[in-house]
């Protein structure tokens, strides 16, 4: 007997209990395959009567790096790394269900920037371990997720978690996602002045829950932490990278060192002779972002909630706790990124990139998207235990596709 059937036995009687908790109970099981590592959501479902919408009850969370992009000329290694994962899917999903749970991978920047044939080797490799899985594996169910809807399923996650899908009054966030090799933000614009200002291509209409939502969304390729550390090296999108050097006033003088991203060895040092600090630094990474986003005025008066690498480094920093997070003002990047990048002999052993990171989150909300100092940002990870991503938001639309829920 579970607890939940336990915990319902508490309010009913055993013989007029109205639900089998366990008959109603379902799972999904999701792949984020992002550029810098893969990781299985399983997510637990309870469907307490059949006019409402089911429940979330819970997740399984596990992850790998690196990412399936470090695969490219490996792609039965990479479908490894996937295996290796759903593997802990089998022991979570009981056995009569495992027929009618979906398991879905969907891939992001890292796989957006690799060839065609290198890409499409790697999702025919997992689409085997899927098929050799005990699971239900949909059509579609191995591949590569168009932006737009990394950024809206990301929003639908927060705001579901929130609770602010569901009831009359809805206040909805806007969400800022900052991956390895790209960048999302998403909102739901209130104003109608917004809908005539912005290009076609950044307004997507969504169904979810029975509401049409009009949302603001851009997936920016090449604007992730990691690849905006190669532009600011000057290294994105250079033929022949090997031999080469690349530096910048962004990192320690003294520093010389080795870098590994989506299968690319890349060299890299600090100003030796020259300039460092937060003053140069910001004048390398301005390049990589000004004038290249498009800055929606209504943006400028409302917070957002911020995930994934705000949060990491936030966390480096001191900014926020680990567990907690915490709410911070577009200004407190810049203050720490100050305090880094002009004291860089003491944050040697953090990451060399300490510097560079803050300074190019910094330039990217100010300049980029065009935030104000005071703009507040809700730095989160987790609501009420549940990972803040893409996947439960493309979960709900996986169920929905099915049919399994409404
Ligand atoms: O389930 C999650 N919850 C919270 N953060 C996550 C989750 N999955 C990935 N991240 C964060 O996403 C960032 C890495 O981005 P990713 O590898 O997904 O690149 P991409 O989105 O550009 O493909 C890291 O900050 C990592 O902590
Ligand atoms: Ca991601």
């Amino acid at each position: 007997h579970s607890n939940r059937e336990m915990w319902f036995k508490h309010f009913f009687p055993p013989n007029v209990c109205p639900i089998d908790a366990k008959a109603n109970t379902f799972y999904g099981i999701m792949f984020d395959a992002g550029s810098t590592g893969t990781r299985i959501h399983i997510y637990t479902f309870v469907q307490k009567s059949p006019e409402n919408l089911p429940e979330l009850e819970g997740e399984i969370f596990e992850s790998v790096k690196p990412g399936l992009s470090a695969y490219a000329d490996q792609p039965e290694k990479g479908a490894e790394s996937v295996k290796r994962l759903l593997d802990m899917a089998i022991e979570a999903v009981p056995p009569h269900l495992w027929k009618k749970t979906p398991v879905v991978l969907k891939a992001t920047a890292g796989l957006r920037l690799l060839s065609e044939e290198k890409a499409q080797a790697l999702l025919l490799e997992v689409r085997e371990v899927f098929e050799e899985s005990p699971f239900l594996v949909p059509e579609d169910s191995v591949s590569i997720m168009d932006g737009s809807y990394e950024g809206i399923l990301a929003w639908i996650t927060v705001n579901f978690l929130t609770g602010q899908l569901s009831g009359q009054n809805q206040h909805t966030v806007g969400t800022l996602d900052l991956g390895g090799a790209s960048t999302q933000i998403t909102f739901l614009p209130r104003f109608e002045e917004t809908l005539k200002e912005t290009p076609g291509d950044f307004l997507t209409s969504f169904e979810m829950f029975n509401s049409t939502y009009k949302l603001y969304t851009h997936s920016y390729l090449g604007f992730g932490l990691k690849a905006a550390r190669l532009a600011t090296l000057g290294a994105l999108n250079v033929e022949a990278v090997d031999g080469q050097m690349f530096r910048s006033s962004c990192l320690p003088k003294q520093l010389e060192a080795e870098w590994h991203f989506g299968g690319v060895k890349y060299q890299y040092g600090g100003n030796k002779e020259g300039e460092t600090g937060f003053k140069p630094c910001y004048l390398e990474v301005l390049k990589v972002v000004k004038g290249k986003l498009h800055q929606p005025d209504e943006i400028r008066g409302s917070s957002f909630y911020a995930f994934s690498y705000y949060y990491d480094r936030a966390v480096d920093t001191n900014l926020i706790d680990y567990e907690q997070g915490g709410v911070l003002e577009v200004k407190d990047f810049e203050r720490k990124a100050k305090e880094v990048c002009d004291n860089m002999e003491r944050y040697n052993s953090a990451s060399p990139f300490l510097c560079m990171d803050l300074t190019y989150i910094t330039a990217l909300l100010k300049e980029g998207f065009g935030f104000r100092d005071n703009t507040l940002l809700q730095l989160t990870k987790k609501v009420n235990n549940i990972e803040t991503s893409w996947t439960l938001g493309a979960t709900f639309h996986l169920l929905q596709s099915l049919g399994i829920t409404h």
